[in-house]
């Protein structure tokens, strides 16, 4: 299985946690590539370069970060069938923002649903109140998702 892990950051500490999670996939065995999403055109988004983990942070008052902008709006305009392309999403905010924690990532997650791509394993969460380390979490949450994959087979 080949993993891409993208990444959508403001500042850095997506990128961080994608990166950690590439880093974890290779020690065990996968194949993982670290993707930007400020770099990824839609079209490039296929069952085969996936599945997909896609770790995104909310800015604003609860929208993407700014580098992921570019690719929603190119989601929305390509519109392409992400049938059979599966991922998981793992969202970075803050619960001070109460009324928009971790809506970020969310917005890409509704948009990948829409066009038909799967979402496997929980719904990751990193809340930058808590004491709790992204990375950890990260490398705890991952697991599920891995296993949700293998049981069911592309
Ligand atoms: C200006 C600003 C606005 C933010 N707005 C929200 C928000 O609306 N909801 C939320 O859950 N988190 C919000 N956050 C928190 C970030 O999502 C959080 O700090 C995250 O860890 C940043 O990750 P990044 O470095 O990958 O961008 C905001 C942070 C900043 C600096």
């Amino acid at each position: 299985m080949k993993f891409t892990v993208l990444y959508g950051t403001e500042s850095g500490n997506s990128e961080f946690i994608a990166q950690d999670l590439v880093d974890h996939l290779a020690g065990e065995g996968f194949d993982a590539e670290l993707g930007d999403l400020q770099s990824t055109d839609p079209s490039s988004i296929d069952a085969a370069t996936g599945p997909y983990l896609i770790v995104c942070s909310t800015h604003g008052e609860g929208e993407l970060p700014h580098t992921a902008i570019p690719f929603l709006a190119a989601l929305e305009e390509q519109a392409p069938d992400l049938s059979g392309v599966r991922y998981a999403m793992f969202g970075l905010g803050d619960t001070f923002y109460a009324e928009t924690y971790s809506q970020g990532s969310e917005i890409i997650d509704r948009k990948l649903t829409e066009l038909g791509a799967q979402r496997v394993g929980d719904y990751g969460r990193h809340d930058a109140s808590s004491i709790d380390d992204g990375t950890e979490l990260a490398l705890a949450w991952v697991p599920g998702v891995i296993a949700e994959l293998q049981a069911q087979p592309a």
